[in-house]
């Protein structure tokens, strides 16, 4: 595994959201969301604001700043992905949690400026799934972004049956911890994540995620071992506990995780972490990593 980079070297503190919630207090879902669709579409500035990518994620931005929390990816963290659309050009990114839709601004955004032809945003919570969809077409990115409601793993099923998803060129995995191995694993058993598919994972240093740095950083030699040895060493939620993501009880039960497939443990991916902040300016790092290819 490649070293940490650092992509930013300090936090600009005249853009950082207010705190996140104090722990054991609601920091999402009480309320705010739609609040939020208020405030963008009260803003003095809505006329501008309409048919501006750049603009409705300064309005969120905004929200973010001057009324409450909500748990953006942001805009450092934001750029590194940017950054990554722009040099790998995917025509198809995935990304595994939308909560109300500035990921999918942003990187629906960047797609369509690389030449790319889909973002597909998978989201659990309707509620949370229509702000997205009314931030989405107030960015006029309705052509690029597709929303779909239910758990990522059955969405991603479900895509590719209907014969919609055939290749992942790049996934922002950004949901319930636990699931980021599972939907991962789901992906390579069904072949759409391969040799040239690029992952981008969120929330690696806060609040963390070792079943997964653990899986995308082993060797082919490591993965075939654990898939021999069975349960114990395949445990996608080994070292996770509550603090590793809200409704972590909802989001284990087999129900929401929806899938337990094994992977493609013959799958190489050059691995590294990058070092940034959450948009309240707590450090935090994303993880990228490239499947170079396939060994036999
Ligand atoms: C951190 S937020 C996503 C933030 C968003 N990517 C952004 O940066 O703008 C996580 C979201 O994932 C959703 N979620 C959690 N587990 C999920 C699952 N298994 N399938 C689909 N959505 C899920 C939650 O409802 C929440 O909206």
């Amino acid at each position: 595994m490649a070293p940490a980079e650092s992509a930013v070297n300090d936090f600009d503190e005249k853009k950082a959201y207010a705190a996140q919630e104090e722990e054991g207090q609601k920091y999402f879902d009480d309320g705010r969301e739609i609040d939020l669709l208020h405030f963008v579409y009260g803003h003095e500035k809505i006329d501008e604001i309409r048919g501006s990518p750049q603009k409705v994620l300064a309005a969120i931005d905004e929200y973010g700043r001057t009324k409450k929390y909500l748990m953006n990816v942001g805009d450092d963290k934001g750029k590194i992905v940017c950054d990554l659309i722009r040099k790998h050009k995917p025509n198809t990114l995935v990304e595994l949690g939308g909560y109300v839709g500035y990921s999918a601004v942003l990187f629906g955004d960047a797609v369509r400026q690389a030449g790319g032809k889909r973002l597909f945003s998978l989201e659990f919570n309707p509620e949370f799934a229509a702000v997205i969809m009314s931030l989405v077409d107030l960015a006029g990115l309705s052509d690029i972004v597709k929303v779909h409601v239910g758990s990522s793993a059955n969405s991603i099923k479900r895509l590719h049956a209907a014969g919609l998803l055939s290749h992942i060129d790049m996934m922002f995995l950004d949901h319930s911890k636990p699931a980021y191995t599972t939907d991962l694993k789901l992906c390579e058993s069904l072949n759409i994540v391969g040799p040239g598919s690029v992952l981008a994972a969120d929330n690696c240093v806060k609040p963390g995620n070792p079943p997964y740095l653990r899986y995308v950083r082993s060797t082919v030699e490591e993965k075939r071992k654990a898939l021999e040895l069975g349960d114990a060493a395949t445990d996608d939620k080994a070292g996770l506990s509550e603090k590793y993501g809200y409704l972590f009880q909802d989001a284990v039960s087999e129900k929401k995780l929806g899938s337990t497939e094994k992977g493609n443990p013959n799958l190489v991916y050059d691995s590294k972490r990058i070092d940034s902040f959450e948009p309240t300016g707590i450090p935090d790092a994303l993880e990228i990593s490239i499947c170079v290819k396939e060994e036999s």
